[in-house]
């Protein structure tokens, strides 16, 4: 469903380059849960924007149920993550103006009728535990774990078959994170396809397969049987 092929990403600033992928190739089978480890700066955040559709590599494809991401002209690849490829960021990217239920349906503010996807929005804030009285909230009142969580239920709106988190469990106590964890092993079940980016080892086991970003190679270190 997901494949990435041959990546390479240097970054250049005016005093050094930076060599962050190195021929990387990896293939994610529909309803499998991939997560990606490695010490921080090793090019994880680079390696998800990239298989999103967020970010050009120098050279290597992409492909998506066997569409090639960055042959898509913007619009096609802008519809392409709005409607099938659910992202969360680290750094969450909420709108600051918009308040936490529109925060939600913001990936299909345009497409949809507002009042069946408030409806939507609300069953998904409560999945990921976010209580009523926080609905109408600008993100500047939440904690970085609701933000977080926030993050993950717009992540959702659209029901897309691909979803890729970077560290969605970082700013989470105990419980939140566990409770993201059965989350997201249910929509696995549901045939969701999970690509996760954790520094949580034990929430990177929960995956099928575990791969270690380093020295910009991949590498898989963990397969379950
Ligand atoms: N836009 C950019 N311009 C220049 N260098 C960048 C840019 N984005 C990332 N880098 C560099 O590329 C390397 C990989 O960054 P990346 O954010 O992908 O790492 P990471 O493994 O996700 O790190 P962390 O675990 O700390 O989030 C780092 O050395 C970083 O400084």
């Amino acid at each position: 469903m997901l494949r990435v092929e041959k990546i390479q990403k240097v970054f250049n600033n005016k005093s050094f380059s930076t060599e962050v992928l190195n021929d990387i190739s990896l293939s994610i089978s529909k309803g499998c849960w991939l997560s990606i480890v490695g010490p921080s700066g090793s090019g994880k955040s680079t390696l998800l924007n990239i298989t999103s559709g967020l970010l050009k590599p120098d050279s290597g494809k992409v492909f998506f149920n066997d569409r090639n991401v960055y042959e898509l002209n913007d619009q096609e690849r802008s519809n392409l993550r709005r409607k099938h490829i659910g992202f969360v960021f680290q750094d969450f990217k909420l709108l600051p103006y918009y308040s936490v239920l529109d925060n939600v349906i913001l990936p299909l503010y345009y497409d949809e009728e507002k009042n069946k996807l408030y409806e939507r929005a609300k069953e998904l804030l409560q999945v990921v535990g976010i209580r009523e009285s926080l609905f109408f909230r600008l993100p500047e009142g939440l904690s970085g774990g609701e933000k977080q969580r926030v993050a993950i239920a717009r992540a959702l709106i659209a029901n897309p078959e691909v979803l890729i988190c970077d560290e969605p469990t970082g700013n989470l106590d105990w419980e939140n994170r566990n409770q993201i964890i059965k989350l997201f092993s249910s929509l696995k079940e549901q045939g969701k396809t999970i690509v996760l980016v954790t520094h949580d080892t034990n929430m990177a086991d929960c995956g099928d397969e575990v791969y270690q970003l380093l020295n910009g190679k991949i590498a898989l270190i963990e397969a379950a049987v």
